[in-house]
């Protein structure tokens, strides 16, 4: 058990740059932490206003309180762009929604048709530099600017370069966090016209092809801490492989990259509160029997499958190779010969639903394939599993994983990057296990741990529900993280390569 200390940072002024924040709009995980993150600072005592873009998506968009009306001057540049700065409130924590309709006011947040829209260096650009112009005319003066992915990465570059000199600026720091570094936001030249820095001189090590700029890289190179969103996937970023080719550039930073876990917001992913589920239970044995059987048959009615008393496996994710589908699809077949019924639930990739759908038509009564963002349905397969799949080619954290334990559904897992931080492997420490490990991206590696977890369920039903009560014991509160995050902002916290390995709490 890791002990984690008290921040003893006073009261901070954090400015929060995110694309997307739950409550408001999602596409993914990023908006999970954009929504948990600030509230669990903000409870901690600290200032945390968060930015996004006010996409058409945003409910009660127009309803947002507008505070500024005024345009982004750009240096040397005769161009300026009028914008709109208005607040939301996300719970307790207020949102400045960024509201230029020329860049944001379409029908999606960064693609159509799985095309993603031709500016969105540009479109993102401006949500960057507007991120850093707002905060002066609002009075709000950051102690800490913390940025998510991609799309925020040129704020880091913005305070180092437009703003060094700026005395509204000069005890800001900047903070990167990366949820995804397959994503490095890069673009032509062309597409930054409002960041003039980044063409008057030319930073080589930013570049990504010749004539591109990765924003990514700009945020890695020039924040003053970096950090994934595990301590694994943050020791992971410093090779080749794990870091997508941009290995150099976290090797840069080395001395400055942390890893920390994602929490769980036990608000919304609880068995015992969880508006959406059939039956809500605890973790002692006859709450869990019952609830369990009777999410398990809600379940198998959502989706259509024969109410049978057989083990059920659970997938939610975007359907993209990161979630490791490419494994699944020949693994299914050979696994679904079995008694046993698998519901996933995705959206994305055409390909891969088309495959998916294939399945589903052959093994109709065994196999159910929702290809749906479905938020209510994704909480009944979390309830209503014995078994959650996530067999990821990589996953920075995961945090399905973690809804999973919750829910005693034990999770089946590749040992990548956060996966690994958060189950523990019955195969290795069966005592204090809480789910499954496999480690060679392999469909054969996952069918053997599939065959290992239903072996378990069907032979060792009392060992089944020992592990099952081991994952519900396994707590990940955003307030721990919140810690991490403000002992990281206060140098209070040591860079991965000088720590200890990450234990599950
Ligand atoms: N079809 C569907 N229907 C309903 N809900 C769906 C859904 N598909 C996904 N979701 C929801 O979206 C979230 C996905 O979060 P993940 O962390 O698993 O992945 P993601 O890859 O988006 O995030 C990235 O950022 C997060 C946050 O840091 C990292 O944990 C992760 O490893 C990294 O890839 C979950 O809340 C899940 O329930």
């Amino acid at each position: 058990m890791v002990t984690r200390k008290k921040s003893n940072s006073k009261p901070q002024q954090i400015l929060f740059v995110a694309s997307e924040v739950d409550g408001l709009v999602k596409t993914g995980g990023l908006a999970d932490v954009a929504k948990s993150l600030p509230a669990a600072l903000k409870e901690l005592g600290h200032d945390v206003r968060v930015v996004m873009p006010l996409y058409r998506k945003v409910p009660n968009g127009a309803e947002a309180v507008e505070l500024l009306d005024t345009e982004l001057q750009v240096p040397t540049q005769p161009q300026a762009v009028p914008y709109k700065v208005k607040q939301l409130q996300n719970g307790d924590v207020p949102v400045y929604t960024v509201d230029a309709p020329v860049y944001f006011d379409r029908p999606e947040l960064y693609a159509e048709n799985n095309e993603g829209y031709r500016d969105n260096g540009e479109r993102f650009a401006f949500f960057s530099a507007v991120a850093l112009d707002m905060c002066a005319k609002l009075g709000f003066k950051p102690d800490v600017v913390h940025c998510n992915d991609w799309h925020t990465g040129l704020v880091p570059f913005l305070l180092k370069t437009r703003y060094a000199d700026d005395t509204f600026y000069a005890d800001t720091k900047s903070v990167i966090t990366i949820h995804n570094a397959v994503f490095k936001g890069t673009f032509n030249y062309d597409q930054y016209s409002l960041i003039p820095e980044l063409i008057q001189k030319r930073y080589l090590q930013l570049e990504d092809g010749a004539a591109n700029i990765s924003m990514l890289k700009a945020g890695v190179a020039f924040a003053d801490k970096v950090n994934a969103v595990s301590p694994n996937y943050a020791k992971e970023l410093l090779t080749e492989i794990g870091s997508h080719g941009m290995a150099s550039d976290f090797q840069h930073r080395s001395g400055v990259l942390y890893g920390i876990v994602n929490g769980c917001d036990y608000g919304d992913w609880s068995p015992e509160t969880d508006p959406y589920i059939k039956q809500r239970f605890k973790a002692n044995k006859v709450s869990l029997a019952r609830g369990k059987k009777a999410c398990k048959r809600d379940l198998q009615q959502q989706v259509n499958l024969p109410l049978d008393d057989v083990p059920l496996y659970g997938m939610v994710c975007r359907l993209t190779e990161q979630k490791g589908i490419q494994y699944l699809l020949p693994a299914l077949r050979d696994f679904l010969v079995n008694d046993v019924q698998i519901v996933l639930v995705g959206s994305g990739d055409p390909k891969l639903a088309d495959a998916l759908r294939e399945i589903s038509a052959d093994f109709s009564d065994k196999f159910a394939f929702i290809e749906a963002y479905d938020n209510p349905l994704a909480h009944c397969v979390e309830a209503g599993s014995d078994f959650f799949l996530m067999p990821s080619q990589f996953e920075p954290c995961g945090l399905n994983q973690i809804y999973s334990l919750a829910y005693g559904t034990l999770p089946i897992v590749r040992g990548v990057g956060g996966l690994k931080d958060t189950v523990i492997d019955y195969d290795n420490t069966p005592q204090v296990a809480t789910g499954f490990i496999f480690d060679a991206p392999t469909p054969e590696a996952l069918l053997i741990k599939m065959q290992r977890s239903l072996l378990l369920y069907c032979q060792r039903p009392q060992e089944f529900k020992r592990l099952q009560q081991n994952a519900m014991a396994c707590r990940f509160e955003w307030k721990d993280a919140a810690e991490q995050y403000l002992r990281m902002y206060s140098g209070e916290e040591e860079p991965v390569l000088e720590k200890k390995p990450f234990e599950c709490a």
